[in-house]
C-alpha cells in the first residue's frame, strides 16, 4: 500500500482559517503523527479520528503550532486508554521540551515528574536513517529556523523531503533532488514579507523549475487564497485532503 499523506492544517502560527501545519502519515498498520500544534486535538475532532489511531508522533521543534496540543493528547490518552504515546524526537530536544514546555501543565507530584511519566520518549539522532514501519522511514535533518533553538526538516523514505519550519537553503534544496533522489517537497512557505524565521514564496521561485515542479506549499497564511495562480509551477497543499506521499 502506498503511504498517505493528510495534513490536520496547512496554516502558519497565526493563521485562522487554517489548522496548524501538523501531518499524519498513514501507513497499512502503521500512522504517524508529524507534531502536535494547538489546534491538532480539533482538527482530528473534525476529521473524525482519535489519537487512539496514532502509533508515534515525531516533533520537529518546539514552537506552540507544533507541540501545543501534547498536553491534551498525552492526558487524553491516559485517561481514556491508558496508553503512553511514543514521542519521537531529536535528543537534543527532549530536555527543554518537558522544562520549557510540557512541565508545567503535565507536572504531578509523585505521579508525573518526567516526559517518561506521560510518552514513551524514543530520542533520535539527526542524520540517522530510522524505518518505523514496513513502510515508513525517516532521518531528521537540522535545519536553520530560529537562532539558537534546534530545529529539524525530515526525509521520510529517503525520498520525500518535509520541511517544518526553516529559511531558505536553497543548496540542500536543489542537492536533495539532483543527488540523492528526492522526488517531492512539501516546504514551508511565507507568502508575504521579508523571510526571517521562515521560507518565502519569492525565495521559492527563484528554484529552477526542475526543483520547483517538486514543491508543495505549506505552513502558509490566511492570505493564501490570493496567490493561487501565482506560485510559479508549485502547488498549494490543502489541508484534510488525503494525498499519496
Ligand atoms: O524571531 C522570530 C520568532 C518567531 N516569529 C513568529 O513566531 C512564530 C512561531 O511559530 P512559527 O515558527 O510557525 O512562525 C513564527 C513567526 O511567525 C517571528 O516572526 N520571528
Ligand atoms: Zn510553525
Ligand atoms: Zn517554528
Amino acid at each position: 500500500m502506498t503511504v498517505k499523506l493528510q495534513m490536520l492544517g496547512t496554516g502558519s502560527a497565526f493563521a485562522k482559517n487554517y489548522f496548524n501545519n501538523n501531518a499524519l502519515l498513514l501507513g497499512s498498520g502503521y500512522n504517524l503523527l508529524i507534531d502536535c500544534g494547538i489546534t491538532a486535538p480539533l482538527a482530528m475532532h473534525e476529521l473524525g479520528r482519535s489519537f487512539e489511531e496514532i502509533d508515534a508522533v515525531l516533533i520537529t521543534h518546539l514552537h506552540a503550532d507544533h507541540v501545543g496540543g501534547l498536553e491534551e493528547l498525552a492526558l487524553s490518552l491516559k485517561h481514556k486508554t491508558g496508553r503512553k504515546m511514543t514521542l519521537m524526537l531529536a535528543e537534543a530536544l527532549v530536555d527543554p521540551l518537558w522544562e520549557h514546555t510540557l512541565m508545567g501543565g503535565l507536572y504531578q507530584e509523585g505521579i508525573t515528574t518526567s516526559l517518561d511519566d506521560v510518552f514513551h520518549v524514543r530520542p533520535l539522532h539527526p542524520d540517522t536513517n530510522y524505518s518505523l514501519s514496513p513502510e515508513i522511514s525517516v532521518h531528521l535533518l537540522r535545519t536553520p529556523h530560529i537562532p539558537g533553538k534546534d530545529s529539524y526538516s525530515l526525509m521520510l523514505n529517503e525520498e520525500v523531503f518535509y520541511s517544518a519550519d526553516m529559511t531558505f537553503e536553497p543548496e540542500l534544496l536543489t542537492g536533495l533532488v539532483r543527488n540523492r533522489g528526492c522526488r517531492k517537497i512539501y516546504h514551508d512557505c511565507q507568502l508575504e514579507g521579508p523571510g526571517v524565521v521562515h521560507t518565502t514564496l519569492d525565495e521559492l521561485k527563484s528554484l529552477p523549475e526542475d526543483i520547483r515542479s517538486r514543491i508543495s506549499l505549506m505552513h502558509y497564511g490566511d492570505e493564501k487564497p490570493d496567490y493561487i495562480g501565482r506560485i510559479a509551477g508549485m502547488d498549494f497543499l490543502e489541508q484534510h485532503v488525503i494525498y499519496d506521499l
